[in-house]
C-alpha cells in the first residue's frame, strides 16, 4: 500500500510539523557524520519552498542523566544544518512549553525552527520515559502545535515515540494530514525492494555494539540470507556460545543462549572471526597485537576482526549480488582497530552488478571516512531501522503514516 506523500499534501501557510532523524555521531559538539542531516534536507527545502512553517523535531543518544543533556542538545546540529542546507534555522533550546510556542507562532511561511532533543524529557527522574515509552498526552500536545505532520524519520521508524507514533496517533485523531517525506519514501522504495526480490546470493554483514537490539534481527534473516558475516561487538556472543575464550571483549551473557540457538539454526550460513586484533584496553595509545587463532587472553579484548577473517569475509563476499551491512567490523574510530571495517567496506564496493547497502550511524560515517562510500549502492540513514525492515518486520514509524 503506497504512503501518503509530502508532495500530496498542501503546506502553503501551514505549520508542518516534521520528524527527522538527526541521531548524529556527535563530540563536543561538533557533528561526526552529516548523513542523516543532508538526507533531511530535501523535504525540509520542499516544504519551506512551498510556503510551509518547518517546525523539527527529533532525539540525539540515550539520555541516562542531567550531564548527558549537555553533551547531546541538538543546538550544534541546528547550525550543522543551516551551514549545509544554506537555509536559517532557529533553534529553540526546549522541546514543550511557552518558549516553543511561542516561537512557533512568530515563524512565518516558509522558516525553518528545530527544536530541543525530543529525549529531554527522558531523563528517569522527570516524568519518567515520556517521549520513548510513548506518553499519549505528549504526543497529543506536539500534535497540537502544527497543522500537518511528515515523518522522514527512517533512522527511527523501528521505535515507537510519542513524536513519531504518538503524534501521528493524535494528527489522524484530529483530521490533520500525516504523510511521509522524501528520504522515507527513498529507504521504503529501496529497501523494500532488497526484501521482496532480493538478488542472491544475498549476503548480510552485522557488527557494531548494540548486541542485545540487534542479535534478535539476525533469526529473521537467516531464511533471506545465504551467508551472514558477524563482526565487531557483536562477535564475541557467539564466539563464547561456541566455547571459545573471549577475555575482556564486548559480551552479552544474557544472549548466549540465544547466540547458539541462532547457530544451530543457521547451520554453516553464519560465518564468525578466526582471530582478532587485541589490546588491553579501549584505547588507540594501547598496544594492539594480533591473535594466531580464535582465542583471546584473559586480559585483553579485541577490538578488530584480523587479516585471517579479512581474507574469510572477502572471499565469501565474492560474487554476492546482494549485501546488507550494518555495524563495523572494529572499533573504526580509532585508527588501530579501523582495518577490518576498511576492507570489509573495500570487498562491498569492488562487487560488479550487486546491489550493496550499508545501513547506521556509524557503520555510515565509517563508509564515508574510510572513503568507500561513493562506490556503494544506498546509504540508508537507518541503522536497526534499516535491518529490521530487511528482516520484513512492520516498523511502527512507517506504519503509522497515512496510506494514500
Ligand atoms: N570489537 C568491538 N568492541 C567494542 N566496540 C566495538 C567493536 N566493534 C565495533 N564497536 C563499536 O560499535 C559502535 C557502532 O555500533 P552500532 O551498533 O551503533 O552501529 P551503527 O552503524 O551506528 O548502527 P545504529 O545506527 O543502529 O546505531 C562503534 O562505536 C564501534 O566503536
Ligand atoms: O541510530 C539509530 O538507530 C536511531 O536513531 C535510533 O536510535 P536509538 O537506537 O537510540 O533509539
Ligand atoms: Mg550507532
Amino acid at each position: 500500500m503506497a504512503k501518503l506523500i509530502v508532495s500530496d499534501v498542501d503546506v502553503k501557510d501551514k505549520k508542518v510539523l516534521m520528524r527527522v532523524d538527526f541521531n548524529v555521531p556527535i563530540k563536543d559538539g561538533v557533528v561526526g557524520d552529516t548523513n542523516r542531516i543532508v538526507g533531511a534536507i530535501p523535504t525540509i527545502k520542499y516544504v519551506s519552498e512551498h510556503g510551509g512553517k518547518v517546525i523539527l523535531l527529533s532525539h540525539l543518544g540515550r539520555i541516562k542523566s542531567d550531564e548527558d543533556k549537555k553533551a547531546l542538545s541538538l543546538k550544534p546540529v541546528a547550525a550543522k544544518l543551516q551551514e549545509l542546507s544554506g537555509m536559517p534555522v532557529k533553534f529553540v533550546p526546549v522541546n514543550e512549553g511557552k518558549e516553543l510556542e511561542d516561537a512557533i507562532n512568530e515563524l512565518k511561511d516558509g522558516d525553518i525552527l528545530l527544536m530541543e532533543n525530543t529525549r529531554f524529557q527522558d531523563i528517569d527522574n522527570d516524568f519518567g520515559k515520556r517521549e520513548s515509552k510513548n506518553d499519549p498526552k505528549l504526543g497529543e500536545y506536539w500534535a497540537s502545535l502544527g497543522d500537518v505532520f511528515i515523518n522522514d524519520a527512517f533512522g527511527t521508524a523501528h521505535r515507537s515515540h510519542a513524536s513519531n507514533v504518538g503524534i501521528s496517533t493524535a494528527m489522524k485523531a484530529a483530521g490533520k494530514p500525516v504523510a511521509a517525506g522524501f528520504l522515507m519514501e527513498k529507504e521504503i522504495k529501496f529497501l523494500g525492494n532488497a526484501v521482496d526480490n532480493p538478488v542472491h546470493p544475498f549476503v548480510t554483514i552485522l557488527g557494531g555494539a548494540k548486541v542485545s537490539d540487534k542479535i534478535g534481527v539476525i533469526e529473521n534473516l537467516i531464511p533471506k540470507s545465504d551467508h551472514i558475516l558477524i563482526g565487531g561487538g557483536m562477535a564475541y556472543t557467539f564466539l563464547a556460545a561456541q566455547g571459545h575464550k573471549i577475555g575482556k571483549s564486548l559480551f552479552e551473557a544474557d544472549k548466549v543462549e540465544l547466540a547458539k540457538d541462532l547457530l544451530q539454526k543457521a547451520g554453516d550460513k553464519i560465518v564468525l572471526p578466526v582471530d582478532h586484533i587485541v589490546a588491553k584496553e579501549f584505547s588507540n595509545d594501547a598496544e594492539a597485537t594480533t591473535t594466531d587463532g580464535v582465542d583471546i587472553p584473559d586480559d585483553e579484548m579485541a577490538l578488530d576482526i584480523g587479516p585471517k577473517t579479512v581474507k574469510l569475509f572477502q572471499d565469501t563476499l565474492k560474487g554476492a549480488k546482494t549485501v546488507v551491512w550494518n555495524g563495523p567490523m572494529g572499533a573504526f574510530e580509532m585508527s588501530k582497530f579501523a582495518e577490518g571495517t576498511l576492507e570489509v567496506g573495500r570487498a562491498m564496493g569492488n562487487l560488479t552488478d550487486a546491489i550493496t547497502i550499508v545501513g547506521g550511524g556509524d557503520s555510515t560515517a565509517a563508509a564515508k571516512s574510510l572513503g568507500i562510500a561513493d562506490k556503494l549502492t544506498h546509504i540508508s540513514t537507518g541503522g536497526g531501522a534499516s535491518l529490521e525492515y530487511l528482516e520484513g518486520k512492520v516498523l511502527p514509524g512507517i506504519d503509522s503514516i497515512s496510506n494514500k
